[in-house]
């Protein structure tokens, strides 16, 4: 199987489209990566809960993998003593969210409400929050997060749209994003069909008009929905259940979407077209797809040239996948007879807007999502999605992380803590540490490569090698994006081995090239450090030194010694470490060729001091050792 990378868009080993918000924050001092590696890991609780109960800035000693003790005490009721000594995570909301949300919300954390803030003070009071939400009126900006200074851990979009969350900057700062994806869309394509038929009876005008005094039925004569063709631009949840309502009201319904399943439009009796089919049969066309730069200003003078004449459009996406000045344009050349807006490329727009004044242009300010039901339901959503994700659970609306179903997250737990240790003990083999450029992952596995998903297992292999060696906090979210920033190419292969089915991964190596290492013993052939490690009784265990087979139990600190193989050498090495009363937990000893050389792996409880591992080093057998921080 062919090496992937990182540093290329997809990954054919890891390539899936859901995200998972395992969110860590990094070890910054060595004393910290110690209690680091002693805490054992709760799979379901990797988590940005430890870092949110206990904030602090980036680059101080803050693991944020809960252990499973910590997730015990997340759980107990808030007076027990282990929650009063912890501060509530504190929770930001800048928009309008339902009750039923803020009491969900406020049951976990400190909620503010603060509906009003300017883009400056949003900056000057964001670094006192774990988490943000926000609606479509606050731009989280990159200078949101880089006022957060490390301390915001997660974003919660109360809707479906997040173009107003700058996701890049997010995933650079480590931060989750997560929305509320399925609790408007009714409420959404209600309200387009509401425009519909509210612009093609010119219900808003003629309100006007009679409020105003008139009487005008000749000039509100309208067009009938029954038989026309509409063109659904973005077949998703909301598109589709326009659609769905449009056949009921008797029209032809095409739609255009390059990512949706046919069998989806068909089941609805709906026909999937090419973009400029969509816009040339249609009489209506109807907008439900979400704005990115793809999407930024489609609609645009050349595809309303492409329009029928008389064409009526509605827009309840967003303001930004139409280019307003040329819709005005097509409006007074009578190419567009009418259009039905509740989005606008600035919100709100400015009171002279030529659109917003047109004659022939119905508005709402932004209402799609704003029904009771979908605003509780959508506060629920994020709310739920918030905690959540701060208490290190799964989400599933991530935005900007792999999502790793349940079911698999529980079947890697013991492989994601054997991946980070084997990283660690990897860089820490290195000659120079931060000259790492290029790192294989090799997976010995029975499964086929795509019931295997490593980016979890990947993510923390990045980050047991780059925490040890700069300041970086790494977590799913952000781990390909610094491996890249860092130059840090890393490949994968799976190779099939003839294993147990039921266990995901038999071993993994990590092997890093073109380094050189502090203990040559660990080079293959081909100069790249070479460790492997496997999973034994649910353990994470290192079994592999370069070409040497060792066993040993990847807990507390790691000696590996090269020396004569020669009688005696366990018990002098073992002396030396019970005089200076360091316990040793584990003890492997393997040999390529007898009486010539042997590897010792020793498991250590304590960290030696200098002076021990001075001793070490003078007996005469040993040729080199390393001591290694796991
Ligand atoms: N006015 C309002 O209050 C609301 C507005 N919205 C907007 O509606 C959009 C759609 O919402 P959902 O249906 O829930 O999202 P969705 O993700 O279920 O559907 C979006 C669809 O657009 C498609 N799409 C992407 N690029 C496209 C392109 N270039 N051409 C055609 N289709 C494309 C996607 O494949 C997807 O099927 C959101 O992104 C949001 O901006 C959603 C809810 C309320
Ligand atoms: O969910 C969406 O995408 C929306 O546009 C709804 O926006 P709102 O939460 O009402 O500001």
């Amino acid at each position: 199987m062919a090496a992937t990378s990182i540093s290329s868009a997809t990954n054919k080993l890891t390539d899936r489209s859901r995200p998972l918000p395992l969110h860590t924050t990094a070890a910054g001092s060595s004393a910290a990566r110690l209690s680091f590696a002693n805490s054992s890991i709760s799979i379901q609780k990797l988590a940005i809960s430890a870092a949110s109960r206990n904030p602090a800035p980036r680059g101080s000693a803050v693991s944020a993998l809960k252990t499973a003790r910590e997730s015990e005490q997340a759980s107990k009721p808030r007076n027990s003593d282990s929650a009063e000594k912890s501060p509530k995570p504190t929770v930001l909301v800048s928009e309008k969210l339902g009750e039923a949300g803020l009491d969900l919300l406020r049951s976990y954390g400190d909620v503010e409400c603060l509906y009003d803030l300017s883009p400056e003070d949003l900056c000057a009071r964001i670094g006192e929050f774990d988490a943000l939400i926000v609606r479509s009126g606050t731009k989280v900006t990159r200078q949101v997060f880089e006022a957060a200074k490390g301390k915001l851990k997660v974003v919660g979009r109360a809707g479906v749209g997040i173009d107003n969350v700058d996701l890049q900057a997010a995933t650079e700062f480590g931060c989750l994003v997560v929305n509320a994806p399925t609790a408007n869309t009714i409420a959404a394509a209600e309200h387009g069909i509401a425009l519909l038929a509210g612009m093609a009876r010119n219900v808003a005008q003629a309100d006007a008009s009679m409020k105003a005094g008139q009487w005008q039925r000749t000039k509100y004569v309208g067009v009938s929905l029954v038989g026309k063709t509409l063109a659904i631009m973005g077949f998703g949840k909301v598109g589709s259940e326009v659609a769905r309502r449009a056949k009921g009201l008797g029209m032809h319904v095409i739609a255009h979407d390059p990512y949706a399943p046919a069998d989806r439009a068909r089941a609805l009796g709906v026909e999937l077209v090419s973009f400029d089919q969509a816009i040339s049969t249609a009489d209506f066309v109807s907008l439900h797809m979400p704005l990115t730069p793809t999407t930024n200003k489609i609609f645009n003078d050349a595809t309303f040239a492409k329009m029928k004449k008389g064409v009526r459009i509605i827009n309840v996406a967003r303001g930004g996948v139409i280019d307003e000045d040329a819709l005005v344009r097509a409006l007074d050349e009578g190419i567009v007879a009418q259009a039905a807006l509740d989005v606008f490329t600035k919100e709100p727009p400015s009171k002279d807007s030529k659109l917003v004044q047109h004659e022939n242009v119905t508005v709402t300010p932004h209402l799609g999502a704003s029904t009771k039901e979908a605003q509780e339901g959508v506060a629920v959503e994020i709310a739920e999605a918030v905690v959540g994700a701060l208490r290190g659970e799964l989400s599933a609306t991530a935005v900007n992380a792999p999502m790793v179903p349940p079911e698999v997250m529980s079947e890697l737990a013991p492989y994601v803590t054997l991946a980070e240790k084997l990283g660690r003990l990897a860089v820490q083999l290195a000659a120079g540490g931060s000259g790492i450029q290029s790192v294989k992952v090799v997976y010995g596995s029975s499964r086929d490569s795509d019931s295997l998903d490593t980016r979890l297992i990947r993510a923390m292999i990045v980050k047991g090698i780059i925490e040890p060696i700069s300041d970086a906090h790494i977590n799913l979210v952000n781990a390909d994006f610094i491996a890249k920033q860092k130059g840090l190419r890393i490949s994968e292969e799976k190779v099939a081995v003839d294993s147990s089915p039921d266990s995901p991964i038999d071993s993994i190596q990590v092997q890093i090239s073109n380094v050189g290492s502090k203990f040559e013993s660990a080079l293959l052939e081909n100069g790249n450090i070479s460790i492997e490690g496997r999973v034994k009784d649910g353990m994470p265990h290192l079994t592999r030194v370069g070409a040497f087979s060792v066993d040993v139990s990847l807990e507390g600190n790691l000696f590996l010694c090269c020396q004569v193989d020669q009688p005696g050498m366990i018990g002098t090495v073992g002396n030396i470490l019970g005089e200076s009363n360091v316990n040793v937990s584990f003890m492997s000893v393997s040999r390529t060729v007898k009486r010539v050389k042997a590897i010792m792996a020793i498991g250590v409880d304590e960290a030696p001091d200098k002076e021990t591992l001075k001793k070490i080093g003078e007996v005469p057998a040993i040729e080199e050792f390393v001591f290694l921080d796991l």
